[in-house]
C-alpha cells in the first residue's frame, strides 16, 4: 500500500488522493452556508435526492437514467416535475449553486452533501464517498421512483429492476427517520415521519409498528399516499408504502430487526447506502474519498421508546421474531421538534 498523502493546492489540507482535494473547500461552504452544522431541512432533502437520482436506471432497460449521475440536478427541468420527485426542485435549488462554485460534477455533489449532511444528525452512520462521477447525459425516465401509494409489489418490483433485494430497501428506509413531508398534507410542511426527525434512531421503525389512529390536522390524503399514524395529534404522518412494507410478509421481518438495532441499522443503511450512491457507476474508476465524510455525533437517548400514549399492545407485528421489550414514555404527550435545535416552532428555526 502507498501511505504518502499528498498535499493539496490549498497548501493546507493534505489526501490520499489529489482528486479528494477540491472536496474540501466544498465540504466547508455546505456546511457553513447551506447546512449550518446541523441535520435540518436541507441535510434531509439532500438524502433524499440520493434516492431520486440512483433509482433512475433500470437492469432490463424499462427506464431510461444511468443511476447516481447527478441528471436530477443537470436535468432538473425534466426530472423535477415526475409526480414521484414533488419537492425535490427544493434540493436541486439548494445545492445548485454549490456546482458553480466548486469544480466537482452535480452526481458527486449529490452523494457528497448527503454523507456530509448525515454526519450532522446524532446517531448516523459515517457514510463512504466515492468521487468521480461522469455528469449525466441524458435525463432518467418518468416512472422509475416509487411513489408512496404504490403497493409493495410494485415497490420491490421497481427496485429489483434499479439492482436493489427487498432487504435493501427497507434498509435504505432508515433514510425517513430524519424525514419530514412538505407536499402531502395540504397547506402543511415538514410534516414528520416519526418523533424524532433530526435524530438518526431507530424510532421511525418502531413508530411504524404502531397502530394508526388518525392523520395530523385532520386533513385526509386523498391520493392514498398517507395513512394514519400513531401520533396525528402531535403532527406525525405515516407514508401508505412504510405502512405496508412495514406489515407485508417479505419485508416485516427485516423491517422488525432493526427497532431498538442502532448498529444493525447502521450497518444495513452504511451497505445500502454505498450500493444507492454508485448505481450505474464503474465503481473501480471512482476514488476513495471517505476521508471527507466527518464522523457523526453519537446518540444522546440510546434506546427506542414507545412515544408517551403508546405501548406493547399498540404494535401490529407480523414477523414472528420476539419483538424487542421497551420502556414507554409516561407523562405529556410526546413533542416532536420542528427544529434540529429541539425548539418546537418551525418559525424560530435557524435559518
Ligand atoms: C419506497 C420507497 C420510497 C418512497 C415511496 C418514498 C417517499 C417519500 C415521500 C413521499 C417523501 C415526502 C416528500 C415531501 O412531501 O416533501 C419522502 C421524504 C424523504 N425520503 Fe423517501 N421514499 C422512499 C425511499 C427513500 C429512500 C431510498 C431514501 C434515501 C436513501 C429516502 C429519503 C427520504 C428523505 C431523507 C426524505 C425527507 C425529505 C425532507 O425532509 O425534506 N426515501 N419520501
Ligand atoms: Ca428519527
Ligand atoms: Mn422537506
Amino acid at each position: 500500500a502507498n501511505y504518502r498523502r499528498v498535499t493539496c493546492p490549498d497548501g493546507v489540507n493534505t489526501a490520499t488522493n489529489e482528486a479528494c482535494c477540491v472536496f474540501f473547500a466544498l465540504r466547508d461552504d455546505l456546511q457553513t452556508n447551506l447546512f449550518d452544522n446541523q441535520c435540518g431541512e436541507d441535510v434531509h432533502e439532500s438524502l433524499r435526492l440520493t434516492f431520486h437520482d440512483g433509482v433512475g436506471f433500470s437492469t432490463t432497460g424499462a427506464f431510461a437514467g444511468n443511476g447516481a449521475d447527478g441528471s436530477i440536478i443537470l436535468f432538473s427541468d425534466i426530472e423535477t416535475n415526475f409526480a414521484a420527485n414533488a419537492g425535490t426542485d427544493d434540493g436541486v435549488d439548494a445545492l445548485s449553486p454549490f456546482l458553480t462554485r466548486h469544480n466537482v460534477t452535480a452526481g458527486d455533489l449529490i452523494q457528497f452533501a448527503a454523507a456530509v449532511g448525515l454526519s450532522n444528525c446524532p446517531g448516523a452512520p459515517q457514510l463512504q464517498f466515492l468521487a468521480g462521477r461522469p455528469n449525466a447525459t441524458i435525463p432518467a425516465g418518468d416512472g422509475a421512483i416509487p411513489q408512496p401509494q404504490d403497493s409493495v409489489d410494485s415497490i420491490l418490483s421497481r427496485f429489483a429492476d434499479a439492482g436493489f433485494s427487498s432487504n435493501e430497501v427497507i434498509h435504505l428506509l432508515a433514510s425517513h427517520t430524519v424525514a419530514r413531508s412538505d407536499t402531502l398534507v395540504p397547506g402543511h410542511q415538514a410534516v414528520p415521519f416519526d418523533s424524532t426527525p433530526f435524530t438518526f434512531d431507530t424510532q421511525f421503525f418502531l413508530e411504524v409498528l404502531l397502530k394508526g389512529t388518525g392523520v395530523p390536522f385532520g386533513i385526509n390524503n386523498t391520493d392514498g399516499a398517507e395513512v394514519d399514524s400513531p401520533l396525528p395529534n402531535q403532527g406525525e404522518m405515516r407514508l401508505q408504502s412504510d405502512f405496508a412494507l412495514a406489515r407485508d410478509s417479505r419485508t416485516a421481518c427485516e423491517w422488525q430487526s432493526m427497532v431498538d438495532n442502532q448498529a444493525l441499522m447502521n450497518q444495513n443503511f452504511f451497505t445500502a447506502m454505498m450500493k444507492l450512491s454508485n448505481v450505474g457507476q464503474d465503481v473501480n474508476s471512482l476514488i476513495d474519498c471517505s476521508e471527507l465524510i466527518p464522523s457523526p455525533a453519537a446518540l444522546t437517548k440510546k434506546e427506542a421508546n414507545f412515544p408517551a400514549g403508546t405501548n406493547a399492545s399498540d404494535v401490529q407485528q407480523v414477523c414472528s421474531s420476539t419483538f424487542p421489550t421497551l420502556s414507554a414514555d409516561t407523562g405529556a404527550p410526546t413533542t416532536i421538534p420542528e427544529c434540529p435545535d429541539g425548539d418546537i416552532n418551525l418559525a424560530d428555526c435557524p435559518s
